[in-house]
């Protein structure tokens, strides 16, 4: 533990405090100008927008436009609250989305045959220029509806490598059933959901351990077809994660703008050799007495470390090479593995 990290913690939370107020006070401005440049009728049939300025409309709503006057100010606690709902999003919104897309390149270099199809299906919806991608998604965006094994490739991912959990507090006379059929008060408890535990249990799952994108795109008569309610990576029901939709938009549009350039590997090897090299003594004979770190989880050096959310073990070492120009899928003509008919 760092001693200073209380101090720390408060200088970087007034940063932020400070820049998503200055932008807030900009937005409402901005809202408030526009509201009194429209007729009523107007108000609010406007398209979408923003996180602050929604919490701003949703800040007249609550007012009552005929009470709202040029002089309105910004009361204090609404700011505060609409600040802290900010945070959450720039954290929740930006930590599990990152390490799921580093899990997502981890699964493709281990992959080979699934690069392949990802490949072959943005040539297919975008055409062979990978370059060109950029202005045919903001042409028609919903291009990206189209990539059904992109999607596919995302949600295996998130299955074996869900970022994020939960946490409920008991309720009295809220209790759960154990396999054995006993009842467990949940009372004066909290409640953790084990999404990792969940997503590759061989009871609930088929072929649990394995990655098969394939399983998000079969029938439902298939043996892989995803069970009901066990697939849990944003959490279901009421506080459901509210980024879901945007989050696997943007990781769509990342695979698709990079898939066809890109190569990436992991470089564990690279990374452990220069570990080992500036290692000091007493590491190097814990390492020589069987007491070295923990190196691979099931075979897996990208293993889930916990730093907020789940992020790959030693903050995932890799090697990144450009593919050439055009080169496109065509290069990686790999058979499909997962054997699966479809
Ligand atoms: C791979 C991406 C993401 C994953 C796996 C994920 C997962 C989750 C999970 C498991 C929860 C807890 C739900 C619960 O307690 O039942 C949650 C909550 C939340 N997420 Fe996400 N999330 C992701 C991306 C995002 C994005 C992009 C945003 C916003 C831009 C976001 C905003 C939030 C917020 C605000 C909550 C709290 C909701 C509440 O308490 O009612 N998340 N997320």
């Amino acid at each position: 533990m760092n001693p200073l990290r209380p101090i720390i913690q408060s200088y970087h939370g007034k940063v932020l405090r400070r820049y998503i107020r200055k932008d807030l006070n900009a937005r409402f401005a901005e809202v408030k100008k526009k509201r009194f440049s429209l007729s009523p009728p107007d108000v609010g049939t406007k398209g979408p927008s923003s996180a602050i300025s929604l919490a701003i409309d949703a800040f007249f709503q609550e007012k009552k436009i005929e009470e709202v006057s040029e002089t309105t100010e910004l009361n204090e606690d609404f700011a505060a609250t609409v600040s802290h709902q900010i945070r959450l999003f720039l954290f929740a919104g930006t930590d599990t989305t990152s390490s799921t897309l580093a899990f997502v390149y981890h699964l493709l270099a281990k992959h080979p045959e699934v690069v392949f199809r990802l490949r072959e299906e943005h040539d297919q919806v975008f055409g062979p220029d990978p370059s060109s991608v950029s202005s045919l998604l903001k042409a028609k965006p919903t291009l990206i509806n189209q990539c059904l094994y992109t999607l596919a490739v995302i949600k295996e991912t998130l299955r074996i490598y869900p970022p994020a959990t939960n946490l409920r507090q008991g309720i009295t006379g809220v209790s759960l059933p154990a396999l054995n059929g006993q009842l467990l008060p949940t009372e004066g408890l909290f409640i953790i959901i084990n999404h990792q535990a969940i997503h590759q249990n061989p009871r609930v799952w088929k072929r649990a351990n394995e990655f098969l994108p394939e399983r998000w795109l079969v029938s439902s008569d298939h043996e892989l077809y995803p069970p009901a309610g066990a697939y849990r990576p944003f959490d279901i029901g009421s506080r459901a994660c509210i980024g879901q939709t945007l989050s696997l938009i943007e990781m769509r549009i990342a695979l698709i703008m990079t898939c066809r350039t890109f190569d990436s590997k992991p470089a564990y090897d690279e990374w452990d050799r220069i570990r080992a090299r500036n290692a000091g003594w007493w590491t190097k004979i814990d390492g020589m007495l069987g007491f070295g770190v923990m190196n691979e989880v099931r075979g897996d050096r990208a293993y889930q470390t916990e730093k907020a959310g789940t992020h790959p073990s030693d903050g995932y070492p890799c090697r990144v090479s450009l593919l050439g120009c055009g080169l496109s899928g065509k290069k990686y003509h790999i058979q499909s593995a997962s054997g699966i008919k479809r």
